[in-house]
């Protein structure tokens, strides 16, 4: 009779699998009934011990064989016949002989676990293509030899080798990404590598020939290199040399210093003549942290101010053009539309920025001005004030002194993490403003134009604030369009039209969705974020994007992954395949009010 199993392991993987299961039982459990392994079933379908297999019930993605009194050997050429695996455990039992070079054909794995077993011999140097290995557990066996180099598996972030009989140095690893890592009781030499504070003498103890920190024992001067054989008369000429190369030195340096406060005299003495140089002439500092002077020419003044409006009513009283225009600023950015500073004005911190190049007329950026302005929602910052002349406009904000979401992502905030349940608010909150602008502000054609998480800013609540709404040149600016969507070819940007340029908003804020779930940047040497996330998910490998610290965090993958398919929805290259952000704020609210309820559930637990 033929036994047809549908949707399942191909008879090729199966006998593979059986196979397997021969070897590391030494033929004996595959007659046990109770372990189901056997050629007239199916893995998925009839359930063989140990295994667990997709949702579909189509492919092998674990086997876990702990403690099964499994003593013969791992013959990993026929396990690895299961292309979709993922976990193979076999901690706790009797296996002899040694891990094979085959291993590294189970491409997906990304746990393996051979602990307290009776491995013996090399670890095979193929260990290095499991490129998408996160734990590896092989404490309590008997490897022996050199720890392959598994430097380029950036995602490892479990090593754990401890009472075996290594020997070498130890190889590189990337430290800072990983959380367990132990190799202490074997028999290790040379100097412990720069662990950067995360692992202490623990994860290396019991090794005579290992030195260094975090180790108790220093090691030894290195042997310094052999004396060079110089003559005597090549000594002293060398000594002469060296005293006239000071003695220059020092010259020029005085000459240097002389320069120096010459410069200084004269720039105190020209600076009332400096003061009277025009707005649009006003330096602008090269590098941020440099200091510049706004000023204007008196004969302007009147027609400069009144292209000036105060939006503001709290700062109204406070805050003249003159006033912003003479106070120093402090060059803190130079984005695509121009230039930032950073102003104190009467103790008001502010932010100006400094468009170039818009082809607006000074009436019609009023307007735009007026009708955003008129906006008001609890996160988008509001505009203070606004300066509008043929050549360039000004745009005035408050300062936010917790800095953009760009600069919590991705910069270092000694070892914390920036934890999911905030990333999560962000998300909700910009979305929710998205939607609100995008909604009252259709019929008047202005999106956002420019969404980044450099233009998201936090306040001092640490709530996130949509900054520079409606800046972007309408259309004008079609380079800055192909720059942040990658699904726009250079031929089609004729095409864009204002709708594309609402779902381009969408596009963008997918991007930041993506940079949230990833703790990625956008673009980093030649790698596109957007491009990145997307092979990774076509692979079937969705879980690998997440970023690692969240999950050692303890957030909830199963939200992450549902905002993960909100991003990779606001991704679509099809604009018109794009959700409306109103429904995007809706979906990314329910993911956050379901945290907020599991939150509380657990706190009520505990
Ligand atoms: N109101 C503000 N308070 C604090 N920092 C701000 C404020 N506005 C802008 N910044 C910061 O100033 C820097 C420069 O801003 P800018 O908008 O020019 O840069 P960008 O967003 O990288 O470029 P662009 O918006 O032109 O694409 C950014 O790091 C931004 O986060």
């Amino acid at each position: 009779m033929l036994l047809v199993l549908a949707g399942s392991e191909t008879p090729e993987v199966r006998q593979a699998l059986v196979k397997f299961m021969n070897k590391i039982s030494l033929g004996n459990i595959s007659k046990d009934v109770n372990f189901g392994w056997n050629l007239s079933s199916d893995p998925c379908t009839n359930k063989w011990e140990g295994i667990t297999c997709d949702s579909r019930r189509q492919h092998v993605r674990n086997i876990v064989l702990d403690q099964k009194n499994l003593g013969g050997v791992l013959d990993a050429a026929s396990v690895c016949e299961a292309t979709s695996l993922v976990v193979l455990s076999l901690n706790e039992n009797e296996i002899i002989g040694t891990l094979p070079q085959e291993i590294s054909n189970c491409r997906r794995l990304t746990h393996l676990y051979l602990s307290r077993n009776k491995f013996s011999s090399n670890l095979p140097s193929s260990l290095s293509r499991l490129s998408n290995l996160k734990r590896f557990v092989i404490s309590d066996n008997a490897f022996s030899g050199q720890i392959p180099d598994m430097s380029r598996i950036s995602g490892l972030l479990t090593f754990l080798a401890e009472r075996n009989q290594l020997t070498g140095q130890i190889p590189e690893f990337d430290f800072s990404n990983l959380v367990h890592f132990n190799v202490s009781y074997n028999n290790l030499t040379g100097v412990v590598p720069d662990v950067k504070g995360h692992f202490s003498s623990s994860s290396f103890l019991g090794n005579p020939g290992l030195c260094g920190v975090p180790l108790p024992s220093t090691c030894p001067p290195a042997p310094s290199p052999p004396p060079y054989p110089v003559a005597k008369k090549e000594k002293v000429s060398f000594f002469i040399y060296l005293g006239y190369a000071i003695l220059g030195l020092i010259i020029i340096l005085l000459l240097v210093w002389k320069l120096f406060k010459c410069i200084r005299k004269k720039r105190r003495k020209s600076t009332p003549k400096d003061q009277n140089k025009t707005i649009s002439s006003a330096g602008e500092s090269k590098a941020p942290g440099n200091r510049s002077e706004y000023s204007m020419t008196s004969p302007e003044n009147s027609m400069l101010s009144a292209s000036f409006e105060i939006l503001s009513s709290s700062l109204a009283n406070k805050l003249r053009f003159e006033d912003l225009l003479r106070a120093p600023a402090e060059l803190i950015g130079k984005g695509k539309h121009g230039s930032v500073y950073k102003v104190n004005v009467n103790g008001v911190t502010l932010v100006v920025k400094r468009i170039r190049g818009w082809n607006i007329s000074k009436g019609d950026f009023k307007k735009r001005m007026q009708r955003i302005h008129r906006m008001q929602h609890p996160h988008v910052l509001p505009l203070v004030a606004f300066y509008s002349s043929k050549q360039e406009k000004l745009t005035v904000y408050k300062y936010q002194q917790n800095g953009s979401l760009f600069k919590h992502l991705h910069s270092s905030h000694g070892g914390q993490v920036f934890e999911w349940a905030s990333r999560l608010a962000i998300a909700a909150s910009v979305a929710e403003a998205l939607a609100y602008m995008h909604e009252g502000l259709q019929n008047d054609d202005i999106p956002h134009g420019n969404m980044t998480s450099t233009n998201i800013l936090l306040n001092d609540d640490m709530e996130a604030c949509l900054s520079e709404y409606g800046l972007m040149p309408d259309n004008q600016d079609q380079t800055v369009v192909a720059q942040s969507d990658h699904s726009i070819r250079e031929d089609d940007l004729v095409a864009i039209s204002t709708h594309n340029a609402f779902k381009m908003d969408v596009y963008s804020f997918g991007v930041i969705l993506l940079e949230l779930l990833t703790g990625k940047p956008v673009q980093a040497s030649g790698y596109d974020l957007a491009r990145w996330v997307n092979s990774v998910v076509r692979e079937e490998w969705t879980g690998e994007v997440l970023d690692k610290c969240l999950i050692t965090d303890g957030a909830n993958e199963e939200r992450m992954i549902n905002l993960l398919q909100v991003a990779l929805r606001c991704i679509n290259p099809s604009p018109d395949a794009r959700p409306h952000m109103k429904e995007v704020a809706f979906i990314i609210k329910s993911i956050k009010e379901d945290e907020e309820k599991s939150v509380s559930v657990f706190s009520s637990e505990v």
